[in-house]
C-alpha cells in the first residue's frame, strides 16, 4: 500500500506504480477497445487510463487543466509506450461535452466504453448550502454524467455500433452527512443508470456504476487533514482503498467479464456500506459516541 500520511502532499499512486502495478487481467484483454475516461489526469481516472492502455485499449481522457493532461500523456508514453489522447475541457459545459464526444467518436471511429469519472464536491452541512453551490455540485456530478451517457448512447444508436457506460459514483446507500449534494447527485446517476440499462438493453448498451468508499487519491488533499486522517477508519478494514482497486473494477465491468452485467453497482468500499461514516467536515459532538 502507498503512504497515506496526510502530511504527504500526493496521496495517489505514482506514475511508476501505475505502470507496473500487478493486474489480474490478461495483457491483451482490451486490444483495440476504445475508452473515453473523464477526469483521467489524476486519481482514479488516471489509474483507469493507465490500466486500460496497458491492456491494449485506445484511451481518450479529459480534464480542465491541460498541464495535468499533458503530463499524464507524457508519462504514459514514456513508461508504458501508450499514446493516450486528451482534450482540455469542463464536463460542466454542455457544448464542451458535445465537442468531446464528437472528437472521440471521430478520432477512434467509434467508442466502446464511456467512463464517467470526473466529479467532486465540498464538505458542508446541508442546512448551509447556497443555491449556487448546490447547482455546481449537481451540474458536475449528475448533469454532466447524464449529458455524456445520453450523447454517447445517441451516437451508438445512430451508428448501429453499441458501447457501454461505467459511472464512478460513491457509496451512498446510508446517505452521506456533510455531502448531501453529492449524495443526491450520485443517487441520481445510480437510478438513471438502472433505468436506462433497461431502455437501452435492446440497443446492446450496458450501463453500470462503481461505488468507491474512501480511496487514497490526490483529490483527498482538497479535504482538511483532520478529516482525511479519519478516512483510514471509516470501514471495517481500517484502511483506504487505492485507485487500482477501482480501476480493476471498471475494467471488469467493461471487458467481456461484464457482458451479462447491466444496471449494477459494484461497491468497492472495504465494507463501509455496513459500517463507517466519513464526516468530511469533522464529526459533530453529538455523534462522538465512541
Ligand atoms: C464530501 C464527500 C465526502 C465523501 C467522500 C469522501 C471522499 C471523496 C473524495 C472525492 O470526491 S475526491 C475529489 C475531491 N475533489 C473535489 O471534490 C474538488 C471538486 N470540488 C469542486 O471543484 C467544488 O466543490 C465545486 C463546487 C464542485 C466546483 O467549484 P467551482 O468553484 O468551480 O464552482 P462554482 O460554480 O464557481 O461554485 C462555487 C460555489 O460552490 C460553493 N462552494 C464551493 N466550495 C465551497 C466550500 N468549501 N464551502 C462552502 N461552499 C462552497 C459556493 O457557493 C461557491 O460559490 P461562491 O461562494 O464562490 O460564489
Ligand atoms: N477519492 C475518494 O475517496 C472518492 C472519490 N469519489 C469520486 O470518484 C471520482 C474520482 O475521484 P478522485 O480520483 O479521488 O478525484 P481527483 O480529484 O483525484 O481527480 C478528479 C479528476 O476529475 C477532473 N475534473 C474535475 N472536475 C472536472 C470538470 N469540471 N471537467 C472535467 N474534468 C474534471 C480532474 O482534473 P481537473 O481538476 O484538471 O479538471 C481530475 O482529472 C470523483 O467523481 C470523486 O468525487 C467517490 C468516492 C470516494
Amino acid at each position: 500500500m502507498n503512504d497515506q500520511s496526510p502530511q504527504k502532499p500526493n496521496w495517489g499512486l505514482t506514475p511508476e506504480e501505475l505502470a507496473t502495478h500487478k493486474t489480474i487481467f490478461a495483457p491483451d484483454l482490451l486490444e483495440g477497445q476504445r475508452f473515453l475516461i473523464t477526469g483521467g489526469s489524476k486519481g482514479m481516472g488516471k489509474a483507469m487510463a493507465f490500466l486500460c492502455a496497458r491492456l491494449g485499449a485506445k484511451v481518450m481522457i479529459c480534464g480542465r487543466r491541460e498541464e495535468l493532461l499533458q503530463e499524464t500523456q507524457s508519462q504514459a508514453k514514456e513508461l508504458i509506450g501508450a499514446d493516450i489522447r486528451y482534450r482540455a475541457m469542463s464536463v460542466r459545459d454542455e457544448d464542451q461535452v458535445d465537442a468531446l464526444l464528437d472528437e472521440t467518436f471521430e478520432e477512434f471511429d467509434g467508442l466502446d466504453t464511456l467512463v464517467n469519472n470526473a466529479g467532486g464536491q465540498y464538505p458542508q452541512n446541508a442546512i448551509d448550502f447556497t443555491r449556487k453551490g448546490w447547482k455546481s455540485v449537481l451540474d458536475l456530478n449528475l448533469n454532466a454524467p447524464w449529458w455524456l451517457m445520453q450523447g454517447a448512447a445517441q451516437r451508438w444508436r445512430d451508428r448501429g455500433a453499441p458501447g457501454h457506460v461505467v459511472s464512478n459514483v460513491a457509496h451512498v446507500e446510508r446517505g452521506m452527512p456533510q455531502a448531501a449534494h453529492t449524495c443526491a447527485a450520485r443517487a441520481g446517476v445510480i437510478y438513471l443508470s438502472r433505468t436506462v440499462a433497461t431502455e437501452w438493453g435492446p440497443l446492446g448498451i450496458r450501463v453500470n456504476c462503481v461505488a468507491p468508499g474512501a480511496i487514497a487519491t490526490e483529490g483527498l488533499s482538497d479535504y482538511p487533514p483532520e478529516a482525511t486522517q479519519r478516512f483510514n477508519n471509516v470501514n471495517p478494514m481500517f484502511r483506504m482503498g487505492d485507485s487500482w482497486d477501482v480501476a480493476e473494477g471498471v475494467v471488469y465491468l467493461s471487458a467481456p467479464s461484464g457482458d451479462f452485467i447491466t444496471g449494477e453497482v459494484l461497491t468497492i468500499d472495504g465494507g463501509m456500506r455496513m459500517w463507517g461514516t466519513v464526516w468530511p467536515a469533522g464529526v459533530p459532538e453529538k455523534f462522538q459516541t465512541y
